[in-house]
């Protein structure tokens, strides 16, 4: 039998969607033997810096380690978040397969009484650390005390065990992939949190040159999400940001029509430009580069430039 290594960061969530693509890859080529193989990461090692090392512009602090990994033939496959995955790959490597996408939202878990972001008091105490949901949450409910939360799921989860937090705000992906679906208590109004650009999606990253594993992994590639995700990126890569700016971008197939929605907002809450475009599918890259110069046509790098201070 011929093995086939997956590589992956250790944390809960990186284990669970890798064991979800593992199962996934096995039904396709039931042959091969799929083996995981965990690498820590300088973001798993040094969380309290992360904000840092974006502002330096620092951008693959979930990915790197993985990436010599797979450069170095210790692994043939990478499994990442898409939403941490930055949008260039290094020389030799490739993204050769993004599986279907699960929810992309937010959501928010609260104590009890605090389970709706409209109805929270006021002042209220909510924990997230991304710049992302910061800006968008602070133009919505400009009251609410946003406090930092770092650390994995369960680290996050754990907090709202403790009198700090009255509420925390989370990727659904990321608790409906770790069988925890039901801990959600609302699903945030993409009108009010959109959300960050690959959310909900996962990359599979190969070696450039390794036709067999670029085979093996495009078996679970789906089109409809790898389109979606791509003008989002683009979208992205267009503003000159990674997954540390307060940026959201939501893209959805509906009649055979890609409509693209952006927003960058003012980490303190006092604006957020928003645009929306459509077009065809096929022009995903095109129509998230578009709406991205048409956003910096709107003064949308001040803001970007906000929240590297
Ligand atoms: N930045 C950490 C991270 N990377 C991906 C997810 C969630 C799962 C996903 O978007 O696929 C999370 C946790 C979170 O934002 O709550």
């Amino acid at each position: 039998m011929r093995t086939v290594t997956v590589g992956t960061r250790g944390s809960t969530l990186a284990l669970a969607q890798t064991r979800w693509v593992v199962a996934r890859l096995k039904e396709e080529w039931p042959e091969t033997d799929f083996r995981i193989q965990t690498i820590s990461t300088k973001g798993d090692r040094d969380r309290a810096s992360l904000q840092s090392m974006a502002a330096r512009g620092d951008k693959g602090f979930w990915v790197k380690e993985i990436e010599d990994a797979l450069l170095q033939k210790r692994i043939d496959i990478a499994v990442h978040s898409l939403k941490d995955l930055p949008t260039e790959q290094p020389e030799g490597l490739e993204v050769s397969s993004i599986p279907k996408r699960v929810d992309a939202r937010d959501v928010l878990i609260g104590k009890e009484g605090m389970k709706r972001l409209a109805e929270l008091p006021q002042g209220a105490r909510v924990g997230t650390s991304s710049v992302r949901r910061k800006a968008f949450l602070r133009a919505y409910r400009p009251d609410l005390q946003l406090l930092d939360l770092r650390g994995n799921i369960d680290t996050r989860l754990a907090a709202l065990g403790t009198p700090d937090y009255d509420a925390i705000i989370l990727a659904a992906a990321g608790l409906i992939r770790t069988e925890m679906r039901h801990r959600i208590d609302e699903f945030l109004d993409p009108d009010i949190v959109l959300p960050a650009p690959g959310q909900g999606a996962l990359a599979l990253e190969t070696r450039s040159d390794d036709d067999l594993n670029i085979e093996v992994a495009y078996a679970i590639h789906d089109h409809t999400t790898d389109d979606r995700i791509t003008a989002e990126r683009e979208f992205l890569a267009g503003l000159g940001a990674g997954c540390m700016a307060p940026v959201g971008a939501h893209a959805n197939l509906k009649g055979g029509m890609l409509t693209l929605e952006g927003w960058v907002g003012a980490v303190n809450g006092s604006q957020v430009i928003r645009a929306t475009t459509s077009g065809d599918p096929a022009e995903c890259a095109d129509l998230g580069a578009e709406l991205a110069s048409d956003m910096l046509g709107q003064g949308a790098q001040a803001l970007i430039d906000s929240a590297r201070e």
